[in-house]
């Protein structure tokens, strides 16, 4: 075995109380988690998993790289399972909370089969390491988008009206009546996923699912919204319009602009996912949503008028910030979710979309530059790879 494959484990065995394996951890929404982990759990040790793909970046976790109870295993792959293996045996660990993944939709209607491997497969691989190595806990971190998207009046409203009345007929007598009028998902609504990228967590899920049916192996899956704040790499909208405006560039609206999404601020997803690695139950399936619902028109008039330099009332004048581009070939139209079972865990988001999105535009203007070649990240759809 080369050099480079070897696993040393972090800190003398029996020192923490616990031994946490966080995959992805210099993205996103796992850098925040392993921040409020080390910080808020002294006597854990985390470890993470990070191939250090285009969309990571270490300086996510300055503020705990030099932290006794954290370490990185940088450049090693979920899809290498001697690896994977080898790291449970030499680090004896207690829970996983799995995030890695290829995440953006966009990218994955052109790199489909990237996804799969990835998502599908890596996730495979990762859970039958952490059941063979007898883990006490194994969080899926998955995503509303294995619902599918919900038809709403938006979508009816911008039809023709005798294809309107067609569909009227069509919902009376099928099951899309159920995703017209019974507005939101809970954790039993069936999956229909409608992208690559959600066809992809959704068989992510049934793998995951299966190691608690077959084996009652301790596993919980977690859905939630559209998480937004500091460290999200700039291809996602909030980032993405940000970044554009702050570049005296048009927001670039993918097709109407009428698709909904439920935005959750980062700070808030992290409590939920303590809140999961505490209290969630073996076998159980979590959503994480919120109220705060906008339409991407909406969301890029608000990031227009009120939080950047392009102060200003008139209509078309915001409008003419605003570019019209192509679509995804599906667009879900929104993911409304119920989220009571964790709220009865005792979660619920606290901070207000104005205070999030302020601390959001806020970060952007001073870390824009934290990836490297982050500016090929604002190219409107379709996405051209790669992107680094
Ligand atoms: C990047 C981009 C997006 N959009 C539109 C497309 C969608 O209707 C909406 C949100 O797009 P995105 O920010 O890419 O996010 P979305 O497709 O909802 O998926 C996100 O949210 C999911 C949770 O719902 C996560 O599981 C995914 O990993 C994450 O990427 O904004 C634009 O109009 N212009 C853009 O440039």
């Amino acid at each position: 075995m080369s050099a480079a494959r070897r696993v040393e484990p972090s800190g003398p065995p029996g020192s923490f109380a616990k031994r946490v394996l966080v995959t992805g951890g210099a993205g996103f929404i796992a850098s925040h988690v392993i921040v409020s982990l080390v910080e808020d759990y002294p006597n854990y040790m985390i470890i993470n998993l990070d191939k250090l793909d285009y969309c990571a970046s270490l300086k996510n976790l300055e503020p705990v790289s030099n932290k006794q109870n954290y370490r990185i295993t940088p450049a090693f792959d979920i899809c290498d399972s001697h690896f994977v293996k080898l790291l449970f045996e030499v680090e004896k660990i207690d829970i996983v909370l799995h995030f890695a993944a290829q995440t953006h939709v966009d990218l994955s209607f052109v790199r489909a089969f990237e996804f799969t491997y990835v998502n599908v497969y890596g996730t495979h691989v990762l859970v039958n390491a952490a059941y063979e190595a007898g883990v006490e806990k194994f969080i899926y971190v998955s995503t509303d988008e294995v619902y599918g998207g919900s038809l709403d009046q938006g979508f009816s409203s911008g039809l023709h009206s005798s294809t309107s009345q067609v569909l009227g007929l069509w919902m009376c007598t099928t099951r899309a009546r159920s995703r017209f009028l019974d507005a939101e998902f809970d954790e039993s609504s069936p999956k229909q996923p409608t992208n690559p990228y959600a066809s992809s967590k959704a068989a992510a899920e049934c793998f995951v699912q299966s190691y608690w049916e077959r084996y009652k192996f301790p596993v919980v899956i977690t859905r939630s919204s559209n998480v937004y704040g500091p460290h999200q790499y700039p291809e996602k909208v909030i980032p993405k319009f940000i970044s554009l405006l702050q570049h005296d560039r048009k927001c670039c609206i993918h097709g109407s602009g009428l698709q909904r999404r439920n935005f959750l601020y980062a700070a808030d997803v992290v409590e939920a996912f303590l809140t999961v690695l505490t209290k969630g139950e073996p076998g159980e399936i979590y959503n994480i949503g919120t109220n705060c619902e906008m339409s991407v028109i909406q969301l890029a008039k608000e990031l227009i008028q009120l939080y950047l330099i392009k102060e200003t009332n008139s209509e078309s004048e915001t409008e003419s910030w605003v570019d019209y581009v192509s679509d995804r070939p599906h667009n879900d139209m929104r993911y409304p979710m119920k989220s009571e079972k964790i709220h009865s865990l005792g979660w619920k988001p606290k901070v207000p979309w104005e205070e999030g999105i302020k601390k959001t535009v806020e970060w952007y203007r001073k870390n824009f530059h934290n990836w490297k070649n982050v500016e090929k990240a604002l190219e409107p759809f379709p996405v051209q790879p790669p992107f680094i």
